[in-house]
């Protein structure tokens, strides 16, 4: 096969405050994470197929580009600032998956992102369907809080908007401020797809990279977090957003009065959360090491009252509540992120957390049979790594 005419790849992200309060218009806190999703497009101009690689999911599909041209919508898309599809033309994605509308499983959910941004891109540009390879692996966990749908969905939609020249390739290896609005604008469409009603966050940190605060659909730059030592732990429960995030509107809608306090108090931790740290990235002053100190005791209050207040909206897990009880053994703090239900968790480390600590507490998590391991927070958005032709 020759080398493929576009690679692109887009990151996954951490929660560190806000999840699930943030679907609800609070504030929350994430950075993205230097593990990606890469999609690499090759066009087949002589062929009438196009195939779906999905490795990690075990999933290759092939359809005749005749099939997905007969399922492209028939009204206008209005290709910078795109919206759901109708029930219809949902009904014919699913057609076009081989499953029916009730399905909600993987691989159902990453073909119809896959079909939904195919079909309606090239409808709204070329008016056909080229016949093509595509190919996306991750080395992110699928389903386990660390943004896999979003950087499925963000790559999709780099690869798909640059092949049909709905962006232009970029020289080096990111698009302009406008044609990442774009990018994120279809990636959160997809989101839509996998997620039922997302915030918009996960696609957002993926596209536009580093770290965010993010309320409304308002991305605002937020470089302090980037200095924060974080491990991951993956319990690997299998667990899916779509499934925890309707589990909390359910309990939203049966009990309103009790729900918004919690959504609140969230919110105010996002916020303490940003005031916090951008005192600890300030210059250095007269004992700063004191004033460092109480502020981390502060974060590590609010991981534990973050970590209660998700516990009680319903997304915790008892895996979960074990990373908690082994991390507070060794004086650490942990909390879910993500949607939680499962998937990770994030131990919050001091600057000093002496070595031997972080060694004791990540083979007792590995002894439980999760996944440990130190990561910084805060890498590119998504990215070209093909040069133009
Ligand atoms: N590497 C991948 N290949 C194919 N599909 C993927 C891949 N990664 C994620 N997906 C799609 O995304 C879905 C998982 O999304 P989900 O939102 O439930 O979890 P997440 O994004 O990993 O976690 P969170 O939303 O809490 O950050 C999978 O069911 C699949 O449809
Ligand atoms: C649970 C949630 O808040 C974060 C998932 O990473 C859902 C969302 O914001 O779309
Ligand atoms: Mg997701």
């Amino acid at each position: 096969m020759s080398d493929p005419e576009i690679v692109v790849s887009a990151p996954g992200k951490v929660i560190l405050f806000g999840e699930h309060a943030v679907v609800y218009g609070r504030k929350a806190i994430a950075a993205s994470l230097d593990l990606r999703t890469q999609l690499k497009i090759h066009l087949i101009p002589d062929s009438t197929a196009v195939t779906l690689e999905l490795p990690d999911i075990s999933l290759s599909n092939t359809w005749q580009v005749a099939d997905l041209a007969a399922a492209q919508p028939t009204g206008n898309v209005d290709v910078k600032n795109p919206s759901p599809p109708s029930d219809k033309y949902l009904a014919a994605l699913h057609r076009l998956a081989g499953t029916d509308t009730d399905h909600t499983d993987t691989r159902t959910l990453a073909l119809l992102a896959f079909l939904y941004m195919y079909t309606s891109i090239h409808h709204t540009t070329v008016r056909k369907c080229p016949a093509g390879r595509f190919h996306a692996a991750s080395q992110l966990p699928p389903g386990a809080g660390l943004g896999s749908s979003a950087a499925y969905c963000t790559a999709l939609a780099a690869g798909l908007l640059t092949m049909c020249n709905v962006i232009s390739r970029p020289e080096g290896k990111t698009w302009s401020k406008e044609d990442l609005e774009v990018i994120n604008a279809w990636a959160f469409q997809g989101e839509k797809l996998i997620h039922g009603n997302p915030s918009g966050i996960d696609n957002s940190v993926s596209t536009f990279g580093d770290a965010i605060s993010f309320k409304s659909g308002k991305i605002s730059p937020f470089e302090s977090v980037a200095a924060l030592k974080i491990l991951l732990v993956n319990t690997k429960g299998p667990r899916s957003t779509k499934v925890l995030v309707q589990g909390v509107r359910d309990r939203y809608n049966r009990l309103p009065a009790i729900m918004e306090p919690i959504l609140d108090s969230i919110e105010e931790i996002s916020c303490t959360c940003e005031r916090v740290l951008l005192e600890l990235g300030g210059s250095p002053v007269d004992g700063q090491e004191n004033t460092q100190g109480k502020n981390y005791q502060i974060l590590e209050e609010l991981v534990d009252i973050c970590q209660c207040l998700l516990n009680a909206l319903g997304v915790g897990h008892p895996s979960l509540d074990q990373v908690s009880s082994i991390t507070a053994k060794h004086g650490l703090h942990s909390k879910l992120t993500g949607a939680g239900g499962g998937g990770c968790a994030l131990v919050l480390l001091r600057p000093d957390t002496a070595p031997d600590v972080i060694d004791k507490v990540t083979a007792e998590l590995r002894d439980c049979g999760y996944d440990v391991w130190e990561t910084s927070i805060g890498a590119t958005g998504v990215s070209q790594h093909s040069q133009p032709k």
